[in-house]
């Protein structure tokens, strides 16, 4: 990936969730972990043009997410925090394929892209099920494969391990690690976060750290005071 902020900021009416912030991304994994409302989720929802800047611009793989928010939600696919918002179909194939034919695939093509995905992510058996009976981590995975089907070049995860027992939050993260796609992480879940190559630590807006996990996560212990 290649995403570029160029002192792009975020303001909501008087409070700032972003401090104006130039940074540039490559590789195929960042982390990205910090406090409650230290602006993770701010940071990772202007990579695909969900929230826009106020001031300054994002690109991402060479396409400003202000100029062109379509083609970089394209680029870049959001797995939101809680996957029951995010799948709107009653079944999971049925999820997967909107998706796909909203994008204007034939159903027959959708239908191979979703069984695909269905795979990718070790799902074959939810295919049929009811997304309202899904357990956390079954739902998790069904967003996840919903959004890859789309095939972005870079997926966005938020908090994708929360919540979820031991086994499913190894499946998820045994399932980012295989895809071949990059991804951006943001998380709570600091032996996941360990992994990244990459660090980014947040503090109310700022960006304070940025490294290897163990540098970022040892300032991560000092800023929280534990
Ligand atoms: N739409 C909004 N309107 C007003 N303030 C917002 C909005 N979205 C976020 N904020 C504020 O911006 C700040 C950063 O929020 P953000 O969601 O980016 O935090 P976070 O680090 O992802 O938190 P968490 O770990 O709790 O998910 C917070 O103070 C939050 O209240």
């Amino acid at each position: 990936m290649d995403i570029i902020f160029s002192d792009c900021s975020v303001r909501y009416g008087e409070r700032t969730a972003l401090e104006p912030l130039s940074l540039r991304i490559e590789g195929a994994r960042l982390g990205v972990i910090g406090l409650n409302g230290s602006g993770k989720t701010t940071f990772a929802r202007l990579i695909n043009g969900l929230s826009l800047p106020s001031t300054g611009r994002v690109t991402v793989n060479g396409i400003e997410t202000s100029a062109e928010p379509e083609r970089a939600r394209t680029e870049a696919g959001f797995v939101f925090q809680n996957p029951q918002n995010q799948l709107i179909m009653p079944v999971v194939e049925e999820d997967i394929m909107f998706g796909l034919r909203a994008r204007g695939l034939k159903a027959c093509a959708a239908e191979e892209r979703a069984a695909e995905a269905l795979a990718r992510f070790g799902i074959e058996a939810l295919a049929r099920r009811r997304v309202h009976e899904l357990s956390g981590g079954e739902l998790q995975l069904a967003a996840m494969a919903s959004v890859w089907a789309l095939r972005p070049r870079i997926l966005v995860l938020d908090e994708p391990t929360n919540q979820l027992d031991l086994r499913n939050r190894r499946r998820v993260i045994d399932a980012i690690d295989a895809m071949p796609e990059d991804a951006v992480v943001v998380t709570h879940d600091l032996s996941f976060a360990a992994h990244m190559p990459r660090l980014l630590l947040f503090h109310g807006g700022r960006l304070l750290a940025d490294g290897a996990p163990d540098e970022t996560i040892a300032r991560y212990h000092e800023i929280a005071g534990c």
